[in-house]
């Protein structure tokens, strides 16, 4: 069984409930999860303990060799790490996402984290790994058996995002999200699918009902020894 095989690819724009959605997936179907967005903000992170300035891209190559990052693929005990410091939570910080397009626009960086995260679903005891981003549908793994973009109006999304960010006023969460969307597009196109890859726009859905929207797509790519493998893992 190749690695691609054992990847879910889910894309899709900031705020669209990728990381969620994808978590609550795994769990249900006893898979791993791969957040991919969390190695590009631990990089911009570690960029900036480092006084780097993002948005210059020799500088942050300076940064990368001593990018000691490791994540848990575990939906349950999620963790992200750079050396020895906890960044779960640090990564999520505004000035961190204000950062992380500079870092992610990289040629050598995106390179970089698609052959780690490769070695990640490869090195994972689980049945598949549900792996969610920009370009995993695209670059990543374009192989996969499923592929999804997971897409919600702008609007929707922004107000999805200021609900859980309470240091900021919803109009500059808005503004920061669609900035971010605008840099990361000229990067990678993850608005339109590419052939083979299935909508799923949850503008109109309630959390439960975009897992549920999603396990379908999943239940309708995977054969059944597959399917039945996770739900071994329990
Ligand atoms: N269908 C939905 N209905 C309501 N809220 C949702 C839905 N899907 C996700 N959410 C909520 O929207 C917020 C953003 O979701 P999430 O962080 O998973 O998005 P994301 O695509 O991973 O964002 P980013 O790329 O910025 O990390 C979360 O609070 C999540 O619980
Ligand atoms: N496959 C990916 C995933 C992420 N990025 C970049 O990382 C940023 C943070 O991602 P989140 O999913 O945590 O929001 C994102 O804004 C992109 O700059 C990427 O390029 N490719």
């Amino acid at each position: 069984m190749t690695d691609s095989v054992r990847t879910i690819a889910i894309d899709g724009p900031a705020g669209s409930g990728k990381s969620s959605v994808s978590k609550e997936v795994a769990r249900r179907l006893g898979y791993g999860y791969l957040d991919t967005g969390a190695a590009y903000r631990g990089l911009a992170w570690h960029a900036l303990e480092h006084g780097i300035d993002t948005s210059d891209s020799s500088a942050v190559l300076d940064v990368v060799g001593d990018f000691d990052y490791a994540i848990s693929l575990d939906p349950d005990d999620y963790w992200v790490r750079v050396g020895s410091t906890d960044v779960t939570e640090a990564i999520r910080e505004p000035r961190v996402a204000d950062a992380v397009s500079g870092v992610a626009r990289v040629p050598a960086v995106r390179a970089s984290v698609t052959a780690l995260f490769r070695a990640l679903v490869a090195a994972s005891t689980r049945a598949a790994v549900v792996v969610e981003g920009r370009d995993i549908t695209t670059v990543v793994a374009p192989d996969a058996p499923v592929r999804i973009l997971l897409t919600a109006a702008p609007e929707v999304r922004a107000v999805r995002r200021s609900k859980e960010v309470a240091t900021q006023d919803a109009a500059a969460v808005a503004a920061a999200l669609h900035k971010r969307d605008a840099s990361d597009a000229k990067v990678v196109d993850f608005l339109t699918a590419a052939p083979g890859v299935t909508v799923v726009d949850s503008t109109d859905l309630d959390f439960e009902e975009t897992v549920e929207a999603v396990l379908a797509v999943v239940r309708a790519g995977l054969d059944e020894p597959q399917l039945e493998a996770g739900a071994e893992h329990e």
